[in-house]
């Protein structure tokens, strides 16, 4: 964990200096200004690149973008399947279970970042579909007089069955999304989502536009995790939520040692076999050994602005479910 802190801090050192000198640069200040923390280089000369982690590898930033972005791009066809597989379906409860702590009511206005083949958006639409399903025969059960007829006419004319619920898929990459869509015509939705191309750290939408910003097994291959969590407080409508699914800390030791075997030992060994693709999963198993425990994470959200911080444990920490307001 020290490694990552000491990541984290040179990492924060690196973009906030490139943000003073982008500031410099804009206003005409900086033309003579050396061009790093240490003051020593002429700015004809490169900025040091800031190092990060890729798995346990240590690369500069831009390497890491380059390389958790091919990742993706190398698993998307066999993503869903290879889910399955690792998890033996559990994924999809996990994913159940943060719909049912969100509990969407008819308009919510979700933005799901680093939404990949839509698994949340999916759950997001069947789940909000239900509910005004529900809330409109309850309407209708309590109108006792109507006919038969009254009753089919206002089922007819429904033209919204979200009630005005709209979800939005936003992630970096291309072949994520083009197999989401793919699953979206095959699965029938269409009605209240959108899919866009855009990057946690630089969200391209207004602020103040979202009731609810989720993020799932998302956030762990983002550079710069603080980035990315102020952007979900910028878009954030004020008394908006986060709501972050990740994999976390295990605190049982002997589960620990069990899932560490696992981990280790046989989901390269599932990714090589069905995708064809060891080195992704086993940046997948270092990648999850990298991020921040509960509580550590739990203070990043708070650093980010969000309020009423809090975070459950599933399936023995394996993974967390942290939620925040934007208040
Ligand atoms: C590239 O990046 C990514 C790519 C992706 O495709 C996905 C993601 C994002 C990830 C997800 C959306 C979810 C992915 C799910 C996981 C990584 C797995 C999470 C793990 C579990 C739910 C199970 C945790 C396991 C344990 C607590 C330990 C129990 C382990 C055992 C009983 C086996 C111990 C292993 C050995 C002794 C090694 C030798 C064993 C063998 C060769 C036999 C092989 C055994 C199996 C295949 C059994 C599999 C067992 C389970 C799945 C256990 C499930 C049971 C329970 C938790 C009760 C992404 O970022
Ligand atoms: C493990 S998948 C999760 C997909 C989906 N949320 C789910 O739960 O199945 C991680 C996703 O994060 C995306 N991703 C990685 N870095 C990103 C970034 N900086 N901005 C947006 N998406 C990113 C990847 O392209 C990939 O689709």
């Amino acid at each position: 964990m020290a490694t990552h802190r000491c990541c984290a801090l040179w990492s924060y050192c690196g973009r906030r200096w490139s943000r003073v000198m982008r500031c410099c640069r804009l206003s005409g200040l900086c033309s003579s200004w050396p061009s790093g923390p240490l003051g020593a280089r002429h700015l004809s000369q490169e900025k040091p690149a800031t190092e990060t982690h890729f798995g346990f590898e240590t690369v500069s930033e831009e390497e890491k973008r380059g390389k958790v972005y091919h990742v993706f791009e190398s698993v998307a066809k066999k993503y869903d399947v290879m889910n399955d597989m690792m998890s033996l379906g559990i994924h999809r409860i996990w994913k159940d279970l943060l719909l049912c702590k969100m509990r969407p009511f008819p308009g919510t206005q979700l933005l799901d970042v680093a939404g990949g083949t839509g698994d949340i958006a999916f759950r997001f639409l069947n789940y909000v579909q239900a509910q005004h399903k529900g809330k409109q025969k309850r309407q209708l059960r309590a109108q006792q007089n109507l006919s038969w007829e009254e009753i089919a006419k206002k089922y007819q004319n429904e033209e919204d069955p979200l009630g005005g619920s709209r979800v939005v898929v936003c992630d970096i990459n291309k072949e994520m999304l083009k197999i989401g869509k793919q699953k979206a015509r095959a699965q029938g939705y269409k009605a209240g989502l959108a899919w866009v191309l855009g990057d946690a750290e630089e969200l391209p939408f207004d602020d103040d536009k979202f009731d609810v910003y989720t993020i799932a097994f998302g956030i762990r291959n983002v550079t710069h995790i603080d980035q990315a969590l102020q952007e979900a407080h910028r878009v954030l409508k004020p008394g908006g939520r986060f709501l972050c699914l990740e994999f976390s800390q295990v605190n049982n030791p002997l589960i620990s040692r069990l899932y560490d075997l696992y981990s280790f030992q046989v989901i390269p060994v599932l990714g090589e076999v069905i995708a064809g693709d060891w080195k992704s999963y086993q940046y997948l198993v270092e990648s999850i050994r990298q991020f921040p425990s509960q509580e550590e994470f739990r203070e990043m959200i708070e650093d980010a602005g969000f309020e009423k911080v809090t975070y459950e444990s599933l399936t023995s920490g394996i993974v967390a479910i942290h939620s925040g307001f934007k208040l």
